[in-house]
C-alpha cells in the first residue's frame, strides 16, 4: 500500500460514539476499502488514559488500513494536517435538559477548536459536528475559521434521516432501500422537520403511498423528531452505535456521492435556498459529486412543510443570536 494516509481527527475520542466510531473509521467504513488512515485523537486531559485504552484496543484488531494513532489534548496538534475532523467531543444531553440549554457550555469547546483548524488542519479538510447542538456548534467553529471555505463546516442530521428511513419503510411493508428522497429539514433538534412529501416508496410518491395526514403529523414526525429523548429515556445514555455509523455515512457520502436517483440529508451553511436565511447552518436535501454537495433544487414545498421548515429554522436562528450574545461568533 503506497497511498498517503487520509488523517482523520476525532474529537470526544473516549467518549461513547468515540468508542463506536473509530474502529469503523480503522476498519475502511468510512473512507474506502482501499484508504489509508491514520487516526488522530483529541480528547481532554483527565480522558486521555481511556482515549490510550481505546488506541491499544485499535492496535489489537491489527486494521490493516491504519497507519498510526497519535493521541493529544491540545487542539493545535490533533488538527495538524487533518483532512477529515469528526467532532464528537462535546457535553451530551441529559435527560430532561433541551439542546438550547447546551450552547452556552459547548460553545466553548467548538470556538477554540475551530481556530486550530484554521491554523493547522490540510487545505482539503472536510469537518462534521456532532456534538450538540450540532448545527450551531457548527456555526461557532466556521466562525472561528474563517481561512476555510464556508462550506467545509458541517453537521450531523444523518441520523434522523436514518430514523425517518426506518419509520417510514415500517409504515409501508418495504426494506429501508425501497426509499428514497428523504429529507430532514432545520435543526437536529425535536423542531427538525423529516419531509416525505418528495419522497418514493419503491418507486411511488410517499405521501401519496402513504395516504395518512394523520400519522404524518401525530406519528412520523414526532418519533422522528424526539427519537434522540426517547433513546436517552430508555438507555439512559444518548445514542451513541447509532449516532456513529450516521457520522461514517455522512462522511462516506460527502467523499464517495450520493447513489443515483436518490439524495441524502446534511446539516450546511445555506445560500438562501428555500427562504432559509443565509449563513445558518440547516438540513437540505443534497446530492453529492466529487466530494462537493449541491442542495437540490426546484422542489415545491407546500404549507403543510413550510411551517414546519420555518418553525425550525426560527430556532436556528435564535440559537444563533444566542451565540453571537454570548460573543462565541
Ligand atoms: N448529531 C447527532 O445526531 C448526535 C447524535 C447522538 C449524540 N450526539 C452528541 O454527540 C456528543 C457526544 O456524545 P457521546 O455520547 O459520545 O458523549 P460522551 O460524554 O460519552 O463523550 C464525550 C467525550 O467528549 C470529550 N470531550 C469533552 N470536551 C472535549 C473537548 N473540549 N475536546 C475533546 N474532547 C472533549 C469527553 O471527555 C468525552 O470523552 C454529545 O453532544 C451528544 O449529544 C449528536
Ligand atoms: O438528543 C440528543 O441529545 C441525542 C442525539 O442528538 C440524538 O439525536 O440521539
Amino acid at each position: 500500500m503506497t497511498r498517503t494516509p487520509v488523517n482523520v481527527t476525532v474529537t470526544g475520542a473516549a467518549g461513547q460514539i468515540g468508542y463506536a466510531l473509530l474502529f469503523r473509521i480503522a476498519s475502511g467504513q468510512l473512507l474506502g476499502a482501499d484508504v489509508p488512515v491514520r487516526l488522530r485523537l483529541l480528547e481532554i486531559t483527565p480522558a486521555l488514559k481511556a482515549a490510550e485504552g481505546t488506541a491499544m484496543e485499535l492496535d489489537d484488531c491489527a486494521f490493516p488500513l491504519l497507519q498510526g494513532i497519535d493521541i493529544s489534548d491540545d487542539p493545535n496538534v490533533a488538527f495538524d494536517g487533518a483532512n477529515v475532523a469528526l467532532l464528537v467531543g462535546a457535553r451530551p444531553r441529559t435527560k430532561g435538559m433541551e439542546r438550547g440549554d447546551l450552547l452556552e457550555a459547548n460553545g466553548g469547546i467548538f470556538k477554540p477548536q475551530g481556530k486550530a483548524i484554521n491554523d493547522h488542519a490540510a487545505d482539503d479538510i472536510k469537518v462534521l459536528v456532532v456534538g450538540n447542538p450540532a448545527n450551531t456548534n457548527a456555526l461557532i467553529a466556521q466562525a472561528a475559521a474563517p481561512d476555510v471555505p464556508a462550506e467545509r463546516f458541517t453537521a450531523m442530521t444523518r441520523l434522523d434521516h436514518n430514523r425517518a428511513l426506518t419509520q417510514l419503510a415500517k409504515k409501508t411493508g418495504v426494506p429501508v432501500s425501497e426509499i428514497k428522497k428523504l429529507t430532514i429539514w432545520g435543526n437536529h433538534s425535536a423542531t427538525q422537520y423529516p419531509d416525505i412529501f418528495h419522497a418514493t416508496v419503491a418507486g411511488k410518491n410517499a405521501a401519496e403511498a402513504v395516504n395518512d395526514e394523520q400519522w404524518l403529523a401525530e406519528d412520523f414526525i414526532p418519533t422522528v423528531a424526539k427519537r434522540g429523548a426517547a433513546i436517552i429515556e430508555a438507555r439512559g445514555a444518548s445514542s451513541a452505535a447509532s449516532a456513529a455509523n450516521a457520522a461514517v455515512d455522512h462522511v462516506h457520502t460527502w467523499v464517495n456521492g450520493t447513489a443515483e436517483g436518490d439524495w441524502v440529508s446534511m446539516g450546511i451553511p445555506s445560500d438562501g435556498s428555500y427562504g432559509v436565511p443565509e449563513g445558518l447552518i440547516s438540513s437540505f436535501p443534497v446530492t453529492v459529486a466529487d466530494g462537493k454537495y449541491e442542495i437540490v433544487q426546484g422542489l415545491e414545498i407546500n404549507d403543510f412543510s413550510r411551517a414546519r421548515i420555518d418553525a425550525s429554522v426560527k430556532e436556528l436562528e435564535e440559537e444563533r443570536e444566542a451565540v453571537r450574545a454570548l460573543g462565541l461568533i
